[in-house]
């Protein structure tokens, strides 16, 4: 965010979807103006609305209202999967629970995680390696968060690479060799409404989520589509509206687009308010990091050897997410900003770990 934006730019992508894994892609008339704009939303604002994303509307309003089935159910029915450290900080935190800059947020939700083998990574990653947990009602819950999961990271490695070509790189800069299974959080959250405390006539204006920055590479929220609550800070420090508008989802950069960019792009302050007297739900899909490690390199290559043992080894040895990724600013985008390395390298795996274990008071 580097300029006093007054509103969020609607980008319609369907161009780039049409032709994201042609090599020529750059050269196609349609594809080069959704680059640019894309360009221009993320060094303006680092928010902007996509549609033309080919996500159907039906799933995406199927996924909001089993959310809003969820979290009306009563508070014995949810702590059945009650987040902990122990259960790997997955499942359901009531309002409260979560903080933000020490300060309890207005929401309750099910926090889950792209699920990694025990071990995989050594001692930092532990504190995640927990199976999620997903409400048993319900009963189609985890099958459509699975299916929606599913779509949301393949539309989302389909914007990064429009988000490439914008940094003047390939369109797979933002991708390692094992591109296609990258790590992702996914944040089912809800916010209650208003109500005017003791009689007074203005209602408590509770802050659903604190300031904040995301922490990976581009998140997808998906809102109820009456009400206005997401507000994002622009230069001067004003809160611009994210109001919905339906059949669109609001994109938004994180902390590791901005260190591969070296800050030609940056992670836009942002905050929840919910002012109205409704429930408000809202479903966040953040794609983390999808760029493979030397280890990871090293780990393919024992994989690929086994993979002749026979399909037990398979199994054993499949492929896992690059959650230990090394994420250092890009060459391309070093040149661009002054030839100067504005940001010391992150272990995507462990900005997340340092994140989730002050996340919470229980
Ligand atoms: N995985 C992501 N991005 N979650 C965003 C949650 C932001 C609130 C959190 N308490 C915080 O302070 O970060
Ligand atoms: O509720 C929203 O609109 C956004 C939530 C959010 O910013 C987050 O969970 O990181
Ligand atoms: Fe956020």
């Amino acid at each position: 965010m580097a300029t006093d934006f007054k509103s969020i730019p609607l980008i319609d992508i369907s161009p780039l979807l049409a032709k994201w894994d042609d090599l020529n892609m750059a050269e196609d008339e349609g594809v080069a103006e959704v680059v640019s704009k894309l360009d221009q939303a993320c060094r303006e604002a680092g928010f902007f609305y996509v549609k033309g994303h080919g996500i159907p509307d039906s799933l995406i309003k199927e996924v909001r209202n089993v959310t809003r089935r969820f979290f009306h159910l009563p508070y014995e029915e949810k702590i059945k999967i009650k987040l902990s450290a122990a259960t790997g900080y997955r499942g359901y935190q009531r309002i409260g629970e979560n903080i933000t800059k020490g300060i309890p947020d207005m929401h309750e939700a099910i926090d889950c995680y792209r699920e990694m083998k025990q071990g995989m990574y050594g001692a930092f990653s532990k504190p995640l390696e927990e199976s999620n947990q997903w409400p048993i009602n319900p009963p189609n819950f985890k099958q459509l968060m699975e299916e929606y999961i599913n779509l949301c990271t393949d539309l989302s490695r389909k914007i990064m690479r429009g988000i490439a070509l914008a940094l003047s790189g390939s369109a797979d800069e933002c991708e390692g060799e094992r591109a296609g299974d990258p790590f992702w959080v996914f944040r089912i959250i809800g916010y209650p409404g208003v109500s005017c405390a003791n009689g007074e006539d203005t209602p408590t204006n509770d802050i659903g989520c604190g300031a904040h920055t995301d922490y990976g590479l581009l998140t997808l929220v998906n809102q109820d589509d009456d009400i206005t609550a997401l507000q994002v800070r622009n230069l001067s420090g004003e809160w611009i509206s994210a109001p919905p508008i339906p059949g669109t989802f609001v994109c938004n950069i994180g902390d590791m687009l901005k260190i591969l960019s070296n800050g030609l792009y940056e992670s836009t302050l942002h905050r929840v308010t919910n002012n109205s007297p409704k429930y408000r739900v809202c479903v966040a899909y953040f794609y983390e990091v999808n760029l493979s490690t030397q280890q990871c390199s090293l780990f393919l290559f024992f994989n690929f050897c086994l993979s002749f043992s026979g399909p037990l080894s398979m199994f054993l040895f499949r492929e896992q997410p690059n959650f230990d990724a090394a994420i250092e600013p890009l060459d391309i985008c070093i040149q661009r900003t002054g030839g100067t390395k504005k940001f010391e390298g992150a272990v995507y795996g462990k900005h997340l770990v340092s994140k989730v274990q002050t996340n919470f008071v229980m």
